[in-house]
């Protein structure tokens, strides 16, 4: 069965933890392809500020260098608030032949026994989670059928998130690096995130 990872996220904007992560599950867990997906309304945080258009813009402009990374619009598509198992089940719909990979950053493998259907989601996926700097990764603080469904990889630790970026440019400071090129490029372009060249 081919072995897809998937990389859910906000992505207001994406940004090099997301890469190194997506890259670090993919060669550790042999998939073939990292779907970038991000969503319409996050189940458990604010609204993004920018559009879903704009930030799958910044996702494709990310990976456009990596064919064995890919854009997935379906919760874009859909709408309303991005529950991770209804993503799961209609990609399931669509792709019944694929082994499906969820990979997440520390902060949301700990939040996991809080997320919607957690238990048809954890029969449908295995999750690969990653160390992220401010958020210490305690698997066993899980109960049991989690812990089952969770793979761990290593990537090199990154002290970046969205909100920095977003709050290191409002302040007019440099994230040059902190994101692709193409994707600082964008920012200037559709002047996001209040950023001046
Ligand atoms: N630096 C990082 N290292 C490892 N995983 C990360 C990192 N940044 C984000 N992730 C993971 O990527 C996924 C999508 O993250 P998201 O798009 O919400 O970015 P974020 O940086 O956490 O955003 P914000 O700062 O706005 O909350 C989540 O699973 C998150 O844990
Ligand atoms: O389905 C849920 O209940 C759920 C709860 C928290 C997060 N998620 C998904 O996990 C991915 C990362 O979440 P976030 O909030 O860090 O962008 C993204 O695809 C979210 O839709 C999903």
């Amino acid at each position: 069965m081919k072995k897809i990872g998937i990389m859910g996220g906000a992505f207001d904007p994406i940004h090099l933890g997301h890469l190194l992560a997506a890259e670090a599950a993919r060669e550790q867990y042999h998939l073939e392809e990292v779907w970038f997906m991000p969503s319409h309304i996050p189940p458990h945080k604010h609204q993004a500020g920018v559009s879903g258009e704009q930030r799958l813009e910044m996702v494709k402009a990310a990976i456009q260098s990596n064919t064995d990374f890919k854009p997935l619009d379906i919760e874009l598509q859909r709408g309303g608030v991005s529950y991770t198992v209804d993503t799961i089940r209609e990609i399931r719909s669509i792709h019944p032949d694929l082994e499906l990979y969820f990979i997440i950053g520390a902060d949301m493998v700990n939040y996991l026994p809080k997320w919607e259907g957690i238990e048809d989601l954890a029969g449908m996926v295995r999750f690969i989670g990653l160390q992220r700097p401010g958020s210490f990764l305690e698997l066993d603080a899980l109960p049991p059928f989690i812990q089952e469904s969770v793979l761990l990889a290593e990537m090199p630790l990154v002290d970046i998130s969205s909100s920095l970026i977003r709050s290191r440019l409002l302040a007019g400071q440099s994230v040059r690096y902190m994101v692709p090129d193409p994707v600082y490029e964008y920012m200037i372009r559709s002047g996001l995130y209040g950023i001046h060249a």
